[in-house]
């Protein structure tokens, strides 16, 4: 059969995007696997799929793919080439938009200037939230790692994380911590992990290596889950600007229960047909 995508990135982070609204399709774990690899496939950071919501209050179901066929509770970058996307394809002609993820319901509004900004909840810091193996809520975990003792926050943000200060995210050991983090036993459903430098109290840099697609050029989730953490370790206050690789996204959040509000780009890259076996 014949599938009608959109690719898009959100700072680098990059999307094949599916509309199953008015196009019906199943796509397997290998399938997935194999439209995401950069060679043999179209290639893309996660998949997206938009479906018509289960719940009448929600404007659609959005459903996220890792490149390795994993599907995950939420992706930031994601959500804003989401919101463009639907409205592009004039599935909605609304500016805010309820959607239904795995890790929970999300708000966004499509600003006049064509950034994306989005109510990504509250950050959950109880260890179960993500799961990660560890008796006691704290700011900081202590973690052995390929021989390393290392400190680190941990974060769900609906998908979970783990977030590492670093000196510098250019020499920063991101190959060789990211994937020995990722699989590390005490996270049992693995862990996207941040590298975070504090440049000062409202600015940082980040590189992320992700849960099932190895490190992107941006990570939405990554950079609430940075801040929650740089801001709960009393490093950082709201607003935040953090500099990925592929950009910067802003973020805010007032603390507790508050939602993380994120703002940043979202692009349309080109339009395709593949056809699946
Ligand atoms: N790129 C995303 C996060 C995608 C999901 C993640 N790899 C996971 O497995 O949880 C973002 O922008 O948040």
């Amino acid at each position: 059969m014949l599938l009608h995508f959109t690719k898009m990135q959100g700072l680098g982070n990059d999307f094949m995007v599916v509309d199953l609204v008015t196009q019906r399709a199943h796509l397997a774990d290998d399938q997935i696997r194999q439209l995401a690899d950069r060679r043999f496939g179209i290639g893309f950071d996660q998949l997206l799929v938009v479906e018509p919501p289960r719940d009448p209050e929600m404007d659609f179901r959005y459903r996220i793919y890792n490149a390795d066929g994993s599907e995950v509770e939420n992706c930031g970058n994601g959500a804003r080439c989401f919101a463009r996307f639907v409205r592009d394809q004039r599935l909605t002609h609304k500016r805010e938009i309820h959607v239904e993820t795995a890790g929970g319901p999300l708000t966004l509004w499509v600003e006049d200037d064509g950034r994306v900004r989005v109510d990504m909840g509250a950050p959950r810091f109880a260890p179960g939230a993500l799961p990660f193996d560890a008796v006691e809520d704290r700011p900081l975990h202590p973690l052995e790692v390929d021989g390393e003792h290392l400190e680190v926050g941990v974060v769900s943000m609906g998908n979970p994380h783990a977030v590492l200060r670093v000196d510098d995210v250019d020499t920063a050991p991101v190959e060789r911590l990211g994937p020995a983090l990722e699989a590390h036993p005490r996270f049992p459903r693995r862990v996207n992990v941040g590298f975070m430098q504090v440049i000062s109290a409202h600015e940082i840099r980040l590189r992320v290596y992700e849960r099932g697609s190895g490190e992107t050029l941006a990570c939405g989730t990554g950079a609430c889950a940075a801040v929650a953490s740089g801001i709960r370790q009393g490093l950082l206050e709201s607003p935040v600007t953090v500099h990925l690789r592929g950009g910067d996204l802003d973020i805010e959040w007032a603390g507790g229960d508050a939602s993380l509000i994120m703002t940043g780009p979202a692009e349309r890259v080109f339009d395709g047909r593949v056809v699946l076996n």
